[in-house]
């Protein structure tokens, strides 16, 4: 199983995000969440998981594949918004997988 590049990748969209949050770019999606704020963030968040609850129980694999990466681009975009490195949440996996 690939993990290091698709780990790498995560990390790579995390400093995109960084970046849009601080520039703005028009055109941007991330812009136009980043400019709505938080709540619309957790709404789009929550959006997401109902999606992929709902793909999990009656669609195709490719359907879960597909609402599952809204709901991990939506959570980054939470997490960035919050300046929440996602290290700091892989960090708590880790501990909690020592316990
Ligand atoms: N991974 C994603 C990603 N996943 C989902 N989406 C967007 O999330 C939206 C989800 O669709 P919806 O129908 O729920 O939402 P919508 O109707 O478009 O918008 P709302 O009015 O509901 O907010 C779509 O517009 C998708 O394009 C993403 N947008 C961006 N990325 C990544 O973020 C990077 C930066 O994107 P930009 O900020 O757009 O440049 C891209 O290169 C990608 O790697």
């Amino acid at each position: 199983m690939e993990t290091k590049e698709e780990i790498e990748f995560l990390y790579d969209l995390e400093r995109l995000l960084i970046q849009r949050k601080q520039d703005l770019p028009k055109g941007s999606y991330s812009t136009k969440l980043f400019k709505k704020g938080i709540d619309k963030i957790a709404q789009k968040l929550g959006e997401e998981a109902v999606e992929t609850i709902i793909a999990s129980k009656n669609k195709k694999d490719s359907e879960v594949i597909n609402e599952t990466a809204d709901l991990i681009y939506h959570m980054l975009v939470l997490l960035v918004e919050r300046d929440i490195p996602l290290d700091t949440v892989i960090q708590e996996m880790m501990l909690r997988s020592k316990k």
